[in-house]
């Protein structure tokens, strides 16, 4: 088992690695940015450096800062967290080489899923359903022609190398086509230097439903069950919950043997997603993520299991503790993703200093959280500043916690989007778990 660990992050997700190294006995090194300085994960580590200026470009970017502090710090292995270099792996790469573990997949693993037509080829190949769509790169406007006719409108056209809904737009016809192919080539280029797309059959009304995968360096491979995350706004996720409202018995199982095929394909061997998009009965694999999630929370409450320790575990060459019959999905569990944002004025960011911070407690609630009284939000990193996190043994339960967490929790000196929440868990359509992608959307209206 490791003696000490990096974490190379910040926020609620630093504080949680910090965490699970504290109770596996393993110490810890932070690392910061100038405008972190004050933070909790540097207060709460065992030992903190700066690697450099509060743009993210120079410090958690930074890949050399980082290195350095590895070597200086002496620890034996570097946790990556989510965002930032988690999904790099020419970070994984540079760690391994320079002689430390990476608590995150095989570098390999990375690379297949971080090309979107590369990782629909895996899939194709390990028998996971596909959306219907070309077979590849889409060239140019003919080709999409023939494709977009063959599939049916409406289409998506997405970047390759995009992801997370970065990059992808719709088509409802010929004519549409011809300018979304050009803007989507454009936006991929610019946005990630790489102008392939690739097209599909667009689902109009889908559920974002994800599995969660736990993999070791022995060819072991489980799934966790399943999680519901069509709560979203421009594709980034506001409210999840494990067990999704409609998942069956069956179903789970049917997604969850095509999880582990994915996972399977690619020697999988941390903590990941397997993303799906589900529609009357059929779902299809959308992406993998190959990281912890930032919702990698509710399952941990219905499964019972430390996802953040199994990954430490893992990349320590530990097998996995537990056999796929083991697993065993219980209660239900819902996140409140907590921004630092203002939902009456178009989700803006509003970073600033809190003044007066008192968190909710009492049973079924858990805060993982960055922040506490006194704390400043820098206006240069996302805008999660916390998450809330309700359990129960009925989704019913979990409701009534989440309701009343949300009614106690109090955050002074900066606009966070609680009220938003608030809204949500009394808005009817939620409470019949009756959601799909377009629930913010359809629903905004009500939710102001
Ligand atoms: N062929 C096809 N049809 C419908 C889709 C629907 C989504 C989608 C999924 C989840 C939330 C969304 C919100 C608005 C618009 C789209 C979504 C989607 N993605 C891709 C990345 C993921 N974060 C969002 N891909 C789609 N692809
Ligand atoms: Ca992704």
């Amino acid at each position: 088992m490791f003696n000490k660990v990096l974490i190379a992050n910040r926020g609620e997700i630093a504080i949680r690695i910090i965490r699970a190294c504290w109770e596996l006995g393993i110490k810890t090194v932070a690392v910061y940015s100038e405008a972190d300085k004050r933070s909790l994960h540097v207060t709460l580590a065992d030992e903190a450096y700066c690697i450099g200026p509060s743009p993210a470009a120079k410090s958690y970017l930074n890949i050399d800062a980082i290195l350095n502090v590895a070597e200086k710090a002496k620890v034996d292995a570097i946790h990556p967290g989510y965002g930032f270099l988690a999904e790099n792996a020419e970070f994984a790469r540079a760690v391994k080489k320079a002689g430390f573990e990476f608590i995150g997949p095989n570098p390999k693993a990375i690379e297949a899923m971080g090309s979107k037509i590369n990782a629909k080829k895996i899939m194709k190949k390990a028998g996971v359903p596909l959306i219907p769509g070309s077979d590849g790169a889409v060239e140019d406007v003919d080709e999409a022609i023939e494709i977009a006719e063959a599939i049916g409108f409406p289409v998506v056209v997405k970047a390759s190398a995009g992801g997370g809904g970065m990059g992808m737009s719709v088509a409802y016809s010929k004519e549409e086509l011809k300018d979304v192919i050009e803007s989507a080539k454009n936006i991929a280029k610019s946005a990630f230097g790489d102008p392939t797309v690739f097209i599909e059959k667009y689902l109009e009304n889908p559920r974002h439903i994800e599995i969660q995968l736990l993999g070791d360096k022995h060819g072991n491979i489980i799934h966790l069950g399943d999680r519901e995350c069509s709560i979203q706004r421009r594709h980034q996720k506001l409210i999840e919950e494990a067990p999704s409202p409609i998942m069956t018995e069956e179903l789970r199982e049917r997604m969850g043997e095509a999880a582990i095929k994915a996972g399977k394909a690619i020697n999988y061997d941390s903590a990941g997603t397997v993303e799906f998009l589900y529609e009357n009965g059929n779902f299809y694999f959308l992406e993998m993520n190959t990281r912890i999630q930032v919702e990698h929370t509710v399952t941990e409450q219905v499964t019972g299991i430390d996802l953040v320790k199994a990954m430490i575990k893992i990349a320590a060459g530990e097998e996995l503790s537990i056999k796929q019959e083991d697993v065993e999905i219980r209660g239900h569990a819902i996140e409140c993703r907590i921004n630092a944002e203002d939902p009456l004025n178009d989700f803006v960011p509003c970073p600033g200093k809190i003044k007066l911070y008192r968190s909710p407690g009492g049973p079924g609630v858990r805060i993982d959280s960055g922040i506490c009284g006194g704390a400043e939000i820098p206006p240069y990193y996302d805008s999660m500043v916390a998450k809330l996190i309700t359990y129960g043994n009925s989704r019913e339960e979990a409701i009534a916690r989440m309701r009343r967490a949300l009614k106690e929790y109090v955050i002074v000196g900066i606009t966070t989007n609680i009220p938003f929440h608030r809204a949500v868990l009394e808005e009817e359509n939620f409470l019949k778990g009756n959601i799909s992608t377009h629930y913010v959307e359809q629903n905004m209206h009500k939710l102001k």
